[in-house]
């Protein structure tokens, strides 16, 4: 089955709009105004941040939700963003994925990879991007592989004027392979689990192998087999070399493997740091307004009531 349009292709389509630009010499021209991220190896270059915002201010209807955020995620190791409901970790994501943009005032920065200007279909292809808006965007008729492939394309589903070659076919198979789900393979999405459609999201976000992947609450709604699925899921990505983003208001989302931590809290970064010094019963207990003890066993943490 063959789907248009998406949120993610919206933003890709308005940034030259706005800019009353077009055509591929538009990506060229947005890739050249900072330097690359990667190098010709496609190496990360060593000291720069993967996601630096800088005195954003951001707005979703009437509730002013960052008024001068400064955040930055750094790129040589992966992070969890964890705050409670309303902290604005979703207004986060979407300044990420360039849904929303925060207001264009003089000192308000937003860089990925080091660049302030992203075609975000290129965008696309270093990052992959498991969101619950991405969960929420397919049609109901969209089958499994439709929603693997469409990640070439950033689209949510594939429309009639994009083709999907053998090679890229190939690719959709061999991931749906590696995440146990080609038993799904034409199985309508509408009609799966909220975990199995978590799995095909997982595989569209690697279809372009990118080094970095950014998970929004990714057990959300998920069973226990469902959570242990995903931890072992982003354990052999980042021990394959792979930097995470989880962004999350559960600690338990939080693989031994990643070790920054930003905390955000009332549309603020409340601290950032190693997850040593921040997972503590002091701090935590302070993130989220209530007293809390956090455990430990084998790097896995949990909080319980004080
Ligand atoms: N569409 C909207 N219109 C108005 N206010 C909104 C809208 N979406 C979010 N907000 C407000 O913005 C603030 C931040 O919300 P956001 O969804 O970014 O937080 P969050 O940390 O992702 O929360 P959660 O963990 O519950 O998803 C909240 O006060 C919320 O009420």
């Amino acid at each position: 089955m063959r789907y248009g349009g998406s949120n993610v292709g919206f933003a890709a389509i308005t940034l030259p709009v706005v800019f009353g630009w077009g055509g591929e010499n538009v990506s060229r021209l947005l890739n050249s105004l900072t330097p690359p991220f990667h190098d010709a190896s496609g190496q990360h270059n060593v000291g720069m941040d993967l996601i630096k915002i800088q005195n954003a201010i951001a707005w979703r209807g009437s509730t002013k939700v960052f008024d001068g955020l400064n955040l930055s995620i750094p790129s040589n190791c992966s992070t969890a963003v964890l705050g409670p409901n309303g902290a604005g970790k979703s207004t986060l994501m979407r300044i990420i994925t360039k849904k929303i943009y925060p207001n264009p005032t003089p000192g308000c920065v937003v860089e990925i990879f080091g660049k302030s200007r992203w075609n975000v279909w290129e965008l696309r292809k270093q990052l992959g991007i498991v969101s619950q808006d991405l969960q929420h965007s397919y049609r109901d008729d969209v089958n499994g592989f439709d929603v693997v492939a469409s990640g070439f394309y950033s689209t949510v589903g594939i429309p009639d004027h994009l083709h999907v070659d053998e090679q890229q076919k190939d690719r959709v198979d061999s991931l749906l392979n590696e995440l146990q789900i080609d038993s799904l393979r034409d199985k309508r999405y509408a009609a799966m689990s909220t975990g199995e459609q978590r799995r095909f999201l997982m595989a569209r976000a690697l279809v372009h192998d990118p080094q970095t992947l950014v998970f929004d609450e990714p057990t959300s709604g998920l069973d226990i087999p469902g959570i242990f699925h995903y931890l072992k899921t982003a354990r052999r990505l980042m021990q394959s070399g792979k930097t995470l983003v989880v962004v999350t208001h559960h600690v338990h989302e939080i693989p031994p493997e990643v070790s920054h931590l930003v905390l955000m809290k009332n549309g603020d970064v409340m601290q950032a740091g190693p997850k040593a010094d921040l997972l503590c019963d002091e701090t935590i207990s302070e993130l989220f307004d209530v007293p809390l003890k956090v455990v430990e066993t084998d790097g896995y943490f949990q909080v319980l009531p004080a």
